[in-house]
């Protein structure tokens, strides 16, 4: 079971359609409240909890991170103009006591653009490496070309660029 959060438009439902069906849609609707979905990949099933990230709804990740078998975070590393809140947002989350231990993911989307920030990046601007007490990793990945350049990997999972850290 996983909670997917993260600001407005950082790609979370891109990222649960993509490991869903392999489908990149350019046409997502902003997520009102929370989208369900159940994900078989061979002997695995993942419940995936897609979460709203407009401010309105940032009070609700909360609730939907308790319990999870980890809490995927998705920031567009291509708007650092948003580092800040996402950091804010991300660190406030992780202060709720019954998250304590939850296994991180960090997910820089949007890795096909200009100018985005690498996975040191992020690191920093999110201050990562100021998280204690439970598992984190970071990567860089784009929901946007998998169909494109890499069929292959259109039901496995996004395109990793970079190396976890
Ligand atoms: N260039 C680029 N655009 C992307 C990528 N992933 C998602 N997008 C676009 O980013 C926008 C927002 O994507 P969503 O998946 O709806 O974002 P979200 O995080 O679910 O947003 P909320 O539901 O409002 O919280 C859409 O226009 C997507 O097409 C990517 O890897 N690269
Ligand atoms: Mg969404």
């Amino acid at each position: 079971e996983l909670s997917v959060v993260g600001l407005q438009a950082s790609g979370k439902t891109s990222f649960v359609n993509v490991i869903g069906s392999g489908q990149w849609s350019e046409d997502v609707v902003p997520t009102v409240a929370f989208n369900y979905r159940k994900v078989r990949k061979g002997n695995v099933t993942l419940k995936i909890w897609d979460v709203a990230g407009q401010p309105k709804f940032r009070s609700m990740w909360e609730r939907y991170c308790n319990g999870v078998d980890a809490i995927v975070f998705v920031v567009d590393s291509a708007d650092s103009d948003q580092f800040d809140t996402a950091r804010f947002e991300l660190h406030q989350l992780l202060g709720q006591p019954n998250l304590t231990g939850v296994p991180l993911l960090v997910l820089g989307n949007k890795n096909d653009v200009d100018g985005h920030a690498s996975v040191k990046d992020l690191i920093r601007a999110l201050q990562l490496d100021k998280i204690q007490g439970r598992p984190v990793s970071c990567y860089s990945v784009r929901m946007v070309t998998i169909l494109i350049h890499n069929k292959q990997y259109a039901d496995s999972y996004p395109v990793l660029n970079e190396e976890p850290t």
